[in-house]
């Protein structure tokens, strides 16, 4: 692998002055830099790769054994080494029926009958069958859940609106009681279904808002909370301590990692919204990815091409963040949820065997949908000195026809700017724009100066038909692979997450400070902002 990375050093060192509008110049440039499923086209041709460092990355897929790795991952192997837990989440979404064994037992019935309870479950609460304590139906659903617990299902039921025809569904997840005070305000609790979201049932932040939710059940319904309550943990013990009644209780195993979870029970309030036939063809969409990623060849694969330009990004150029750009306003939530996917998994220090790296690993991710992003950022992304990969994404068709000229606007202005990241502005097209605006001798220098765009500035784009839930499960399919691609050629456990651990226990021991107990020997830092907080402001706006 060294002599691979090397030479992938030298082609960069070769190469990196190139314009990448000229590489267009190559034969079927367009044909080697894309990957297709029936649905979703993935092209990176907008990269300063050539076809020399593309085989080279597609080598080094091959040398860092990724294609064993992710047999192992699907064959239920314990691939998540520091937990010694295999990795799943794909069996929520198979179709395949061959027995999947782990720990000797095979877990497809029990997938399956879970999957049967939950459309069960959220079939009779659409309906109006299960009803709340009053006997009113439910008109709302609040999920209370944090991280995985909440990002993965918040922002596919935003992104499936078009398909909503059941309750409405609220997210808390933040500790801070604004979150919750905020939404159960607008919430009537005879009507309204609690869903409590949380792998291991110990999340403080979760413990403490579910606590206040069913004190207001309580308050609004009385003692009969239990009707509105449901749970989905993998800590059958902890929910049967809180009262839930085991029918309302939505397990799931310990081989599917929390910002993994969205497939199975965590999913409930999206299959609540949008019921369980979309939720199944949302399931369904991920296994066509699924497919993809074990059977296509490793330089047409999806999930392989994005993985590799992340790393040819983040290794060989030193780009240390990436923007994910939906131009789908449903996708707002996606920079978030892949935020905890990507930063979460791949946020690592030391490989496998538990030694530090001598390279680097996960970039830092955010973004915003177009076209907002562009009113506010993006200047950076054209003219800043930071040079940030770009991934946009785009539907062919809006679920809006009578507004196709918004999604027309949408289409031009994604296209827009990836080519102006690419083609840039010359100083001598800036100065004559300056000069057709009057300006002459230095003044013309300085406006051409500052209309001048580098260009040669990197971007993938995902095309796709039309935000379906089958094209959505595809396309989250895909990212959690592209971090499984990623994280394989790094060699670092992609599934566990150590590195939040710290902070939690901090808090722990911060909490009886804040509430008045002696700060201790903390740093001096510390001790000044516990005693500010501690002045108590009241509860005047
Ligand atoms: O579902 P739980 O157990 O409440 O955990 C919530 C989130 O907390 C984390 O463990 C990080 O603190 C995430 O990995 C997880 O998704």
């Amino acid at each position: 692998m060294t002599d691979i990375w090397r030479q992938l050093e030298q082609n960069h060192a070769e190469t990196a002055d190139r314009a990448i509008l000229n590489l267009f110049d190559e034969d079927n440039r367009i044909g080697d830099f894309s990957a297709e499923t029936d649905d979703i086209l993935l092209d990176v041709s907008k990269t300063n790769i050539d076809r020399d460092a593309l085989a080279l990355l597609v080598d080094l897929a091959g040398a860092s054994g990724l294609a064993e790795k992710r047999d192992a991952m699907f064959a239920g192997e314990p691939i998540n080494s520091t937990e010694n837990r295999a990795v799943l989440h794909t069996a929520l979404r198979s179709q395949d029926t061959t027995p999947l064994i782990v720990d000797g037992e095979d877990v497809r019935p029990g997938i399956a009958d879970t999957l049967r309870r939950m459309a069960a479950f959220a079939t009779g609460i659409r309906a109006g069958d299960i009803t709340g304590a009053t006997g009113a139906p439910f008109t709302d659903v609040v999920n209370i859940g944090i991280g995985g617990s909440d990002l993965g299902p918040a922002m596919a039921t935003l992104a499936l609106v078009p398909y909503h025809d059941g309750p409405r569904c609220h997210f808390v997840s933040n500790v801070d009681g604004a979150h919750i005070a905020d939404t159960l305000k607008t919430l009537d609790p005879a009507t309204t279904l609690i869903v409590i979201a949380s792998k291991t049932f110990t999340t403080i932040e979760t413990m403490t808002n579910a606590a206040t939710a069913i004190d207001w059940l309580r308050e609004g319904v009385g003692e009969n909370t239990g009707a509105h309550l449901a749970a989905v943990s993998t800590a059958m013990d902890k929910t049967a301590a809180m009262g839930i009644a085991p029918e309302r209780v939505f397990g799931f195993a310990d081989w599917v990692g929390g910002r993994y979870s969205l497939w199975g029970p965590v999913g409930l309030p999206i299959m609540l919204a949008v019921g369980p036939d979309d939720f199944r063809a949302f399931l369904s969409g991920a296994h066509a990815m699924d497919r993809h990623f074990r059977t296509a060849g490793l330089a047409r694969n999806l999930p392989v091409l994005m993985g590799l330009v992340g790393v040819w990004h983040r290794n060989i150029c030193g780009h240390a963040t990436r923007a994910v750009l939906p131009y789908d306003q449903r996708l707002s939530r996606l920079p978030a949820y892949l935020q905890q996917l990507d930063m979460e998994s791949n946020g690592k220090g030391v490989s496998i065997s538990g030694r530090a790296l001598g390279h680097k690993t996960g970039p830092v991710v955010w973004g915003e949908p177009g076209t907002n992003g562009q009113h506010a950022f993006y200047q950076l992304l054209h003219q800043g000195t930071e040079v940030v990969p770009a991934e946009f994404l785009i539907a062919a068709d809006g679920h809006e026809p009578h507004l196709q000229a918004h999604h027309d606007l949408l289409k031009a202005n994604c296209l827009a700017q990836s080519e102006a990241l690419m083609v840039g502005r010359s100083f001598d097209a800036a100065m004559e724009i300056a000069a057709t605006l009057g300006y002459d001798g230095e003044d013309q220098r300085i406006q051409a100066a500052h209309r001048t765009f580098p260009g040669n500035r990197p971007s993938i784009t995902l095309a796709y038909p039309k935000l379906t839930p089958f094209v959505l499960g595809q396309i989250i399919a895909l990212y959690e692979h592209r971090v499984f691609v990623e994280g394989v050629i790094w060699g670092i456990n992609s599934f566990d997450q150590w590195g939040v651990e710290l902070g939690k226990e901090l808090a722990s021991a911060l909490l009886p400070v804040v509430q008045g107990a002696d700060p201790g020997t903390r740093d001096a830092s510390t001790r000044q902002l516990i005693k500010k907080l501690s002045a108590r402001q009241g509860n005047a706006p």
